[in-house]
């Protein structure tokens, strides 16, 4: 018998806001003073209780470790960060200074107020930097490790929760960001020389992640999950050689150089893609089980040499997506991986990912439509489809028979249903040539443009969204619960636009918005009036520490049955003698920020959104709106994984770009907005997205996308933001002038524009009030200066 026998079923990880978001609320009660540190520890325990509880109800045993113990106040890199004493020097005196390295000693870490400091900031002390996790909607605080880095044993959060579980009775699996992954997901601090690497700290690291193992070992945790998704991705600037090389030195020092009795048994999983060559690695190691990512990633074709002896931890089950599981076809999945590693390896049944990505419980959205209903796992079900999936393994598809035939009832009635395939959808975008695709030159846009528009150098605008106000939020919450009439609702957001133009000509901005008050979010308020999507009322998803999105579920042909923005636009245009900003998502970020259907590829899906768009856009046209702004945020979250995919996924994602915006006037101003990204990865993207303004997000790197984007002799509108709006901290006037100063030394001065990186919902109006004003007093003293030159 293995000396490490692994449950049957697992899952990689489990929501941990709360199916009621009561983290997020607890946790912004104490950052807000309303509560102590106290009550948000109570919070976190009881959730972690609920957890165990609730995973154990669905069918994972509480005497092996089958449970994950994943939670975390703000992020699981931060997490493995603070556990592994990683502070940046800025930071440093936040470290408690109670001899944590010293054998013996169990370090209680940095208390929840610290912890957020690392996450946030404060008063003169920038955060870490948040970025998005691999190819999800997820952000994570990327650490900053340079060679004089503190690397100990910092933190035994993780170890004492694995005590808190064995004290209910569960015993519980510990996650944790692997070495390797921590590494490469790291920047590399300011004070570092050239060429240092944080990979380059593996031989500090090892040993810590070594005295961890032993205390959770010490704590009664028979396993370990070390997470190494860095493995599934070429996109981390590493190659592939050296990461190899780096996860065996990492694996031998956590198994093999471990006295067994000293370690709890080690799973490393590789979730959100294919593992490539990385498995021949693992494989050759003395880890004891391997996650697999077997949604994305394919099924091994025939033994894997030293697998032997192992277990292979199979995720058949999407943790990314929401649609309940062909759980035939799944467990067809494992039997042939079974087959295919032979009878010495063993096979557990499990998530691809982390469920972190899904929503709790479709028992829990009372509007969703019956039909859809039943074509839909949320992590609850996920859960039972796992269990169901091992017991069939196990026992034969007999023992599981009712599942299997009520999962694939589902999938039947899912091909045939209603608004899956709407014939007029399909007729209009094979009808359409590469015409649709195509506007005139930019140079004879730009004189059509600039003769309508008349606009002074260096104009000044804002992303679209103003702050989203707690009266805001009241009044869609007391529309939504019916306890106020949509005609008051629509009074409130039109009330809220008049706030919104007049605050604009007041500060004296060129092109208005209306400042987006009606969204709740900028993607659900679109799905919410498309055809083809349904939104939900509990479905949230953490977005980053605690900020939630609720993804709408793409679930059938996409159209637009009335225009969606047009009277907000109007409505404010109506306002002010200046041009008005029409504001939309684009196709990409609509896809990427929603549960897309799996039943055709994602450019199909692309191309119905972008037609949707297109309509939307010719409505703006044809209302008076001059310029029309469609947002792609995730253009580069969606990028894959492995650059061998970024071709067909630049083409396709480009091309819905396009089919959107292409079907305007000469002189109607289209741009776009991207943020959230290392652009030198899209540049030629935002070259074929063709846009007359594209805004970027810069601030926080000095605009240093201005320099590549000119080495590239870029030819159209540039508005690289001036202002970091993540930040509460509000701008100089000299600031500002002094990144203008810079920007039109690199970039034609006739090509800029002037805007904050991204949309202001998130921050208050005392900040962008007198931001907004610094950011025109800064592009008129640039302007004059640009006037003398001439
Ligand atoms: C730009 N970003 C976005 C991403 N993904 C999206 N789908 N949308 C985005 O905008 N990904 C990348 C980034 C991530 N950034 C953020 C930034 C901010 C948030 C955020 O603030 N989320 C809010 C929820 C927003 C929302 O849906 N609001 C709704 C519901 C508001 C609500 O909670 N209402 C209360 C009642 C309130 C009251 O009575 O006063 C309730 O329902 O209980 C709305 O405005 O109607 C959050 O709360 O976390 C997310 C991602
Ligand atoms: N128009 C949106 C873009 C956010 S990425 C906003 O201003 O919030
Ligand atoms: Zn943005």
């Amino acid at each position: 018998m293995s000396a490490c026998p692994f449950p049957a079923a697992t899952v990689l990880g489990y929501p941990r806001i709360g199916p009621r978001r009561e983290l997020k609320k607890a946790i912004e009660a104490f950052w807000s003073g309303r509560a102590d540190a106290g009550d948000v520890e109570r919070t976190g325990a009881a959730l972690r209780t609920r957890t165990r509880t609730r995973l154990a109800e669905l069918g994972l045993p509480t005497d092996a470790p089958a449970i994950p113990s994943s939670f975390s106040f703000y992020d699981q890199v931060l997490d493995a960060a603070v556990t592994v004493g990683a502070l940046p020097e800025r930071f440093a005196h936040l470290a408690p200074a109670d001899g944590a390295g010293d054998p013996g000693q169990s370090p209680t870490g940095l208390d929840l107020a610290a912890y957020s400091v690392l996450a946030r900031g404060t008063e003169g002390l920038a955060p870490l930097e948040m970025t998005k996790w691999f190819d999800t909607n997820y952000h994570y605080l990327v650490p900053e490790i340079g060679p004089a880095t503190p690397l100990r044993y910092a933190d035994d959060r993780v170890v004492r929760e694995v005590a808190e579980g064995l004290a209910e009775g569960v015993a519980t699996r510990p996650v944790v960001v692997g070495p390797v992954t921590l590494l490469l997901l790291s920047k590399t601090s300011a004070d570092a020389p050239d060429g240092f690497h944080p990979l380059d700290r593996l031989d500090d690291l090892l040993p810590v992640y070594a005295r961890l193992l032993r205390e959770l070992a010490a704590a009664g945790a028979t396993w370990v999950q070390l997470d190494e998704p860095a493995l599934v991705s070429d996109l981390l600037d590493v190659p592939a050689g050296q990461v190899h090389r780096a996860l065996e030195r990492a694996l031998a020092a956590l198994t093999t150089d471990l006295p067994a009795d000293q370690r709890p048994c080690v799973l490393v999983t590789a979730p959100y893609g294919d593992v490539g060559d990385a498995l021949g690695v693992l494989a050759a190691s003395d880890v004891d089980a391997i996650g697999l990512d077997l949604v994305r990633g394919a099924v091994p074709a025939g033994p894997v040499a030293g697998l032997a002896g192992k277990t292979v931890v199979a995720g058949v089950v999407d943790g990314h997506n929401v649609w309940r599981t062909d759980l035939a076809a799944a467990l067809d999945r494992l039997t042939g991986l079974r087959e295919a590693l032979g009878p010495d390896v063993a096979v557990t049944v499990s998530t691809s990912t982390s469920l972190l990505h899904v929503p709790h419980d479709v028992d829990d959205e009372p509007d969703l439509d019956p039909t859809l209903r039943t074509w839909l796992a949320f992590a609850d079900q996920k859960v039972r489809e796992v269990v169901a999936l091992a017991r069939g393994l196990t026992e034969g598809p007999d023992a599981v028979a009712d599942h299997l035939t009520a999962a694939s009832v589902a999938h039947g009635t899912r091909r045939t249903a209603d608004g899956v395939v709407r014939p007029q959808v399909r007729d209009r975008l094979a009808s359409l040539t590469g015409d649709a695709l195509r506007r005139s030159d930019y140079p004879v846009r730009r004189a059509a443009q600039e003769a309508r528009l008349d606009l002074p150098p260096l104009p000044t605008t804002t992303i679209g969204s103003f702050p989203q106000t707690a009266e805001i939020r009241a009044a869609r919450a007391a529309h939504a619960r019916g306890a106020l009439s949509t005609a008051d609702y629509e009074d409130a957001m039109r009330a809220e636009i008049r706030r919104v133009v007049a605050l604009q000509e007041d500060i004296g901005l060129d092109v208005v918005v209306h400042g987006e008050a009606e969204r709740n979010d900028m993607v659900q308020y679109f799905a919410e009036q498309l055809t083809g999507f349904a939104a939900t009322v509990n479905g949230w998803v953490q977005s980053y520490g605690s900020r939630c999105v609720r993804p709408p579920i793409l679930w059938g042909d996409v159209s637009r049955p009335a225009p969606m923005t047009v009277g907000w636009s109007t409505y404010a245009a109506s306002l002010t003698t200046k041009p008005v900003k029409g504001m939309l998502t684009g196709p990409v970020t609509i896809l990427a920020w929603s549960f897309v259907r799996d039943d055709q590829p994602l450019a199909d899906t692309a191309r119905q959104v972008a037609l949707a768009l297109r309509d939307e856009i010719g409505d703006l046209e044809a209302a008076g709106i001059a310029v029309i702004q469609v947002d792609e945020p995730a253009l580069r979250e969606l990028l894959p994984l492995r650059t061998v995919d970024h071709p067909a996924y630049l083409d396709w994602s480009v091309t819905a770009f396009r089919l959107a915006t292409s079907g305007v006037r000469d002189e109607t101003q289209v741009h776009t907005h991207l943020c959230y990204s290392e652009f030198g990865q899209v540049i030629g993207a935002i070259d074929g997205l063709d846009a007359d303004v594209t805004s970027v997000e810069a601030a926080r790197s000095r605009m240093e996308i201005l320099v590549d984007l000119a080495d590239q002799g870029y030819p159209r509108g540039i508005g690289p933001g001036v202002y970091d709006i993540h930040s509460p901290r509000v701008p100089s006037e000299d600031e500002i002038t002094s990144l203008l100063t810079e920007a039109v030394r690199s970039v034609d001065p006739t090509l800029l524009w002037v805007n904050p990186d991204c949309g202001l919902k998130t921050r208050r109006y005392e900040e962008v009030d007198p931001a907004l004003r610094h950011l025109v007093g800064a592009a008129r003293t640039v302007r004059a200066t640009l006037a003398t030159r001439v």
